[in-house]
């Protein structure tokens, strides 16, 4: 896992990992060498304090290039809110945009999700259409293309933001291992952390990533 300054949930995502039985290790962006790892995260945050665009200069950096080395190679990458931003920015996932949500604000909710592509290694252990409850935290969340992504990952069963087609998650369209999505995984991946009426809608992309590895994704 890649850590930038300002990122904030590398702990929490190091954490599910191990807790689904895989090795995990944040490493400082100027240290990342991709080749050193069976697959990536980039979790999320305000890298470099959401200056320019959310993740705009962490794209500029050396690490990136090293992630899309590792993305060229078929590696597992998942950027997850502020990492997804930073895979936009670097070019990975099309001609889209992550735009201001449509109210302006910061959303910070439980919303409900359907797992709409269950192709990837992040995504494989979930039931095509499955519906599942994960929490959001953005300001600048809001998907936009001028075409419709062939792999949508998740989409909004309520849109909380203004996303088009409901995007909440993609696949990329050069890189079938690399997906981004705006909710966050690892906050909704343990029993606990659900509050009342909803589940850990999380789980299963770490369940995915495990599988994928242990069959040499
Ligand atoms: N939780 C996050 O990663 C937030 C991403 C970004 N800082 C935003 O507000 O849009």
């Amino acid at each position: 896992m890649l850590k930038f300054p300002g990122t904030n949930g590398d702990e929490d995502v190091a954490h599910v990992v191990r807790l689904f039985g895989m090795e995990s290790q944040i490493v400082w962006y100027k240290e990342f060498k991709q080749k050193d790892w069976d697959a990536i995260v980039l979790a999320g945050g305000f890298s470099y304090a959401d200056r320019l665009r959310a993740g705009a200069i962490a794209a500029a950096t050396k690490a990136m290039d090293e992630v899309l080395e590792a993305a060229e190679e078929g590696k597992p990458v998942l950027g997850i809110c502020n990492g997804f931003q930073m895979l936009v920015e670097k070019g990975l996932m099309g001609e889209a945009a992550l735009l201001h949500n449509e109210n302006n604000r910061f959303i910070c909710k439980w919303v409900k999700l359907k797992v709409t592509d269950v192709k990837t290694p992040w995504t494989l252990a979930y039931e095509e259409g499955e519906e599942v409850d994960m929490p959001i935290a953005h300001a600048e969340g809001r998907f936009y293309a001028s075409e419709k992504p062939n792999r949508i990952a998740f989409q909004y069963v309520e849109n909380p933001n203004g996303s088009l087609w409901d995007v909440a998650g993609v696949v990329s369209p050069k890189y079938e291992n690399v997906v981004g999505m705006m909710p966050h995984p690892e906050r909704a991946s343990e029993e606990v952390l659900a509050p009342p009426g909803r589940g850990p809608g999380g789980k299963k992309v770490w369940e995915s990533l495990r599988t994928a590895l242990k069959s040499g994704w």
